[in-house]
């Protein structure tokens, strides 16, 4: 049993399973009729044709559209969240969840997924391979059988440090004495010890061999396999910035990952671009261009480069925990809405991640606190949510999944209500004059889709581009964004407002497409007459002699 007292104590025993370091640590495991209205002019440009705004759209007899395939498509809990609240009522917010010990067998993931997870994050610091992998064949199980659409994102160890499992069930607290052996070089008689960021503190007193002698300092929670940092004089001693950023084992995680054929790679501790840029140079060589990568902001490097970092990358997680460690609390916030802020402008997916709801780690409801602090993200924009330990380890993991549902719900609409999106100001982010023709069709899109108060966006994607323009805008009603490829579908899911639906589309036959989405939409009863939608349009030309066509159309449904 792991116990922290105010006594001194040996440090033995309970030794790291983490690489070697500079100070010695051991590296062992370890997608009718048609009436067009031109209202917008021609815009010349290189390899693009026309961009026409078409209004007063109606759509009816539609005999000439070939059927939709049945239970193609829009997911199941999307459909219910539908047919539940509207278009308009459909949650922004994006959810991911931590799968561990508490929350892996099959009927828990179903439950996750029923209530709204749409990302499942394994992390690589916990547990084996084999567990992981037996997670992810129930979460393509679930997306199979049962029509989710979970994806699954896996969370490298990187330079992180911890102890041993200390045996206890989930946490221990208040009183507690530790038997722990570290083999550390740089360490000094007075530096501190401090557990899981704060959680429970120690100080040097003697080195004794390898160990260090510690009293206890602070005591309080202590949870299985702790990370731990040391300080002296205010500032970090052992520093994670001199640990490779992708270890041995976290390019076998990595492989790992691509054999599992996950979605997302999360790289913790990312100090500048070099290893986002490897590692997505490695994706490429390995075909498995559809995984995204995203970069986890957990240090003070990653914050003095973090443009670099996210203009690499393909989003980014605020990592408050780690985070929290190296810079003061204080400056969680403000740094927090920065990254959320500069993700939006460079058109990144942003997770706000850590302690959302740490409470329920324990208890059955949320401090106000933490549901304040939840709503401070929504209202800040972040495309995700996600849930640690809430859900890992502890037993309200479903819970905390509807507080997190519901605050982003209630948030989202209070933005709404105060008109809060016309307040965006967004930055020109496209150099060539195709993708800034692509960028102001999905503003202009939006502004319009806000003003006439449309029921939904409908936008064609290939690789989530324009799915993504339209989303960095945070419009009013839901983006329905079509595509025939499976990877952009599953990368959608971290991107606010974006449902991406799996369907076939002509590469060459818009009209068809458009056609073919209204009535599959239609045909599951979720348009009904008098519901407005927007259909976005960027056709890239397939051949040479092609004309590319973008198109803003606006159709009644009859
Ligand atoms: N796959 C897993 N197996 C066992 N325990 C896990 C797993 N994933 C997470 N946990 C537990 O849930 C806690 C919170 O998860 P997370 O925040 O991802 O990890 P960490 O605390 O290491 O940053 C971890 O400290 C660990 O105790
Ligand atoms: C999400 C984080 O990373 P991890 O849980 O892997 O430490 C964090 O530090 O907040
Ligand atoms: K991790
Ligand atoms: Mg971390």
């Amino acid at each position: 049993m792991a116990v922290a007292t105010s006594d001194s104590i040996l440090a033995r025993s309970l030794i790291t399973d983490r690489r070697s370091t500079n100070f010695g640590l051991k590296n062992e495991v370890c997608r009718g009729k048609v009436v067009p209205c031109r209202a917008g002019g021609k815009v010349k440009g290189k390899g693009k044709g026309r961009v026409e705004v078409k209004a007063a759209v109606q759509i009816g007899g539609l005999e000439e559209i070939k059927k939709a395939k049945e239970g193609m498509g829009l997911d199941v809990v999307s459909e219910e969240e539908l047919r539940e609240k509207g278009f308009l009522g459909m949650r922004k917010t994006k959810l991911v969840c931590t799968i561990g010990p508490a929350c892996c067998s099959l009927q828990d993931l179903e439950k996750l997924a029923l209530g709204g997870m749409n990302v499942a994050r394994l992390n690589m610091c916990h547990n084996t391979r084999d567990w992981h992998r037996d997670v992810i064949k129930k979460i393509n199980q679930l997306n199979e059988e049962k029509g989710f659409c979970v994806s699954v994102m896996i969370d490298t160890e990187g330079s992180q440090i911890h102890l041993l499992d200390h045996g206890a069930p989930s946490s221990v607290k208040a009183e507690f004495s530790i038997k722990y052996c570290v083999w550390m070089a740089g360490i000094e008689v007075g530096d501190e010890l401090v557990i899981d960021g704060g959680m429970a503190s120690f100080q040097v007193i003697e080195k004794v061999g390898n160990d260090l002698r510690c009293k206890c300092t602070d005591s309080g929670l202590f949870l299985p396999r702790a990370k731990f940092s040391f300080w002296r004089n205010g500032k970090l001693v052992a520093r994670n910035s001199e640990l490779p950023t992708l270890s041995k084992k976290d390019w076998a995680d990595i492989e790992f990952g691509v054999s599992e054929g996950v979605d997302f790679i999360a790289l913790s501790f990312v100090n500048d671009a070099d290893p986002v840029r490897q590692l997505k140079n490695y994706l490429y060589m390995r075909s498995s261009r559809s995984t995204r990568v995203l970069a986890k902001v957990e240090s003070l490097e990653s914050l003095q480069k973090l443009k670099e970092i996210v203009e690499a990358s393909d989003g980014i997680m605020v990592a408050r925990g780690d985070l929290g460690v190296e810079i003061p609390y204080e400056q969680i916030p403000t740094v927090q809405e920065e990254i959320t802020r500069v993700c939006r402008e460079m058109n990144k997916p942003v997770i706000v991640a850590s302690q959302l709801l740490e409470s329920m780690v324990e208890y059955p409801t949320p401090t106000r606190a933490e549901v304040a602090d939840v709503s401070e993200a929504v209202r800040q924009y972040a495309d995700a949510l996600m849930l640690s330990g809430e859900s890992a380890i502890g037993p309200h993991g479903q819970k905390a999944l509807s507080i997190l549902q519901m605050a982003s719900s209630r948030m989202e609409l209070w933005s709404r209500e105060e008109n809060r999106q016309s307040i965006l100001h967004q930055r020109r982010l496209g150099v060539s004059l195709p993708d800034r023709i692509a960028e102001q069709i999905c503003n202009c899109a939006v502004e319009m889709a806000n003003n006439l108060g449309v029921d939904a966006i409908f936008v064609y994607t290939k690789h989530g581009q324009m799915a993504s323009l339209l989303s960095r805008n945070r419009p009013y009603p839901p983006i329905f964004a079509f595509t025939s490829d499976n990877g952009t579908r599953m990368a959608l899911n971290l991107q606010w407002g974006v449902i991406p639906l799996l369907v076939e589309l002509s590469d060459d036959d818009m009209e068809a497409n458009i056609s073919t989405t209204i009535e599959l939409i239609r045909g599951k009863g979720m348009l009904k007459p008098g519901d407005v939608v927007m259909v976005v349009s960027d056709l890239t030309p397939t051949h040479i002699n092609s004309t590319a066509f973008q198109s803003i159309q606006v159709k009644t449904v009859v």
